[in-house]
């Protein structure tokens, strides 16, 4: 899966010298920071209206589809900033690890 984020983020990165008619990321990095963390604010609020939904309806596929959104315009703001797709994966490994280290610590103090 991690490659499927490394090949996004390569396209993230490609679509920087892109004139902003050529594709959707270009126009977004073209329009700005601001522009961009708007598509997220909207793109979260979508994710919660649709978890809302299937929570009523048992059917997830909207708010797969919508949470897929929320990624993908999080990744455009990261990579407006200069960072990829890894460093997310690298914060969320890091994490794992401390958490995997406490249940080892706590386990063996029994
Ligand atoms: N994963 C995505 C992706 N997810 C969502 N979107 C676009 O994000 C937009 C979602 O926003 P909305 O639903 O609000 O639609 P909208 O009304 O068109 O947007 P606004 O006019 O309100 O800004 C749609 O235009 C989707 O097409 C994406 N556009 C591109 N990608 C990936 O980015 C790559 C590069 O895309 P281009 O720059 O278009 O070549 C593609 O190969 C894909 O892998």
């Amino acid at each position: 899966m991690s490659e499927i984020l490394t090949a996004l983020g390569d396209i993230l990165e490609q679509r920087k010298g892109a004139s902003p008619d050529s594709s959707y990321v270009a126009s977004l990095y073209h329009k700005g920071l601001n522009k961009i963390l708007e598509k997220v604010g909207e793109e979260a609020t979508e994710t919660i209206l649709a978890a809302k939904d299937a929570e009523r309806s048992g059917d997830n596929s909207d708010v797969i589809y919508e949470t897929a959104d929320l990624w993908f315009h999080s990744l455009v703001a990261l990579a407006q900033l200069g960072e990829r797709p890894e460093a997310v994966l690298n914060e969320l490994a890091r994490r794992f690890d401390i958490s995997g280290l406490e249940e080892k610590a706590s386990r063996s103090a029994q």
